[in-house]
């Protein structure tokens, strides 16, 4: 009986969250590291699907990186990354929309559908739901100078048809979004996963923004876990060079969604089981909060 009774205590600890949570947004971007073991995948998608049936409106955005680089190696691509972006020439964009709209994506709408969810999956140019512009690299030379470096067909978010978001929302659906943007006249860019989840996020006025990875959350540069951590003091871990490679764009696009009208912004581990709902039905959460 008490086991029964632990467990109703369980479900009432959550009930001022999900009062609190009902109809609105979540974003969850869901990294490519995290999606490649088996039991974490069917989590994943459990916990997504029990979002939607409690009243939450979750939006996945998928990464599918090492995925992208497995391909590439089949064809002998090489690809370099600038302060964690893939230099993405007409070649490596062939074979990013193959791998994140052909196969990444039609997995994660997989996995939620047969859990029960409703996905449906989208790149950018499905509805021109990700205009985007081609974006040059800032990188610091060592004088201190900023300077812009051309990495090819990588794009950033110019606008997100959310009017698509809002008509799937209201059948019921789960958007799967894959980072593929298109641009005024048709061509195709690459885009940083994380970017992608913070401007929809932004767009979308989201209550969260959650990026999954494969870490515990952000790390000072003794390797210990900051459990939360300002816009300032973010910039001052890229400075002197804590938080580097694909962690970059990841705190970037936190604090850009935290400007563009995010609520809170989270970066946490996606090898725990059941991350997303630790993090949104606990008191302490999980992972790292980025605020402003
Ligand atoms: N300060 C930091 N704290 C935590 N991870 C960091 C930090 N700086 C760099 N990283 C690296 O960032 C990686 C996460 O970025 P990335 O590999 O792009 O993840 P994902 O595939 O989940 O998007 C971590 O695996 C880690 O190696
Ligand atoms: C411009 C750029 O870097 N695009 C990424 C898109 C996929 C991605 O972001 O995947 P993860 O989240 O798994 O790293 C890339 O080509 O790898």
């Amino acid at each position: 009986m008490q086991d029964l009774i632990n467990k109703a205590n369980v479900l009432m600890e959550a009930l001022p969250y999900l009062k609190r949570f009902a109809g609105t947004t979540i974003v969850i971007k869901y990294g490519g590291h995290a999606m490649a073991d088996e039991k974490l995948k069917e989590s994943f998608a459990r916990d997504v699907v029990l979002l939607k049936y409690i009243g939450l409106n979750p939006v996945i955005v998928h990464g599918g990186g090492p995925q992208i680089n497995e391909t590439l190696k089949k064809y002998g691509i090489v690809s370099e990354f600038v302060r964690g972006m893939r230099v993405t020439d007409a070649a490596t964009m062939g074979v990013v929309e193959m791998v994140l709209v052909g196969q990444v994506n039609k997995e994660v709408v997989g996995l939620i559908n047969r859990h029960g969810g409703r996905a449906v999956g989208l790149s950018g140019k499905d509805g021109e739901l990700l205009l985007a512009e081609k974006m040059l690299q800032e990188v610091r030379q060592e004088d201190g100078s900023v300077e812009q470096v051309d990495i090819g067909f990588v794009g950033d978010v110019i606008h997100v048809n959310q009017a698509l978001i809002d008509t799937l929302e209201q059948g019921k659906f789960i958007p799967v979004i894959a980072p593929v943007g298109v641009g005024a006249g048709g061509e195709s860019y690459n885009i940083n996963a994380d970017v992608v989840a913070g401007r929809v996020a932004a767009a979308l006025k989201a209550e969260k923004l959650i990026l999954l990875t494969d870490v515990q959350g952000v790390k000072d540069k003794q390797g210990n876990l900051l459990t939360g951590i300002s816009v300032g003091e973010m910039r001052r871990l890229i400075s002197d060079e804590s938080i580097v490679g694909g962690m970059i764009p990841k705190v970037e696009c936190c604090a850009d969604a935290l400007a563009g009208g995010v609520k809170k912004a989270h970066i946490i581990d996606g090898r725990v089981e059941h991350a997303v709902l630790l993090e949104i039905f606990t008191d302490k959460g999980v992972g790292t909060e980025i605020v402003q």
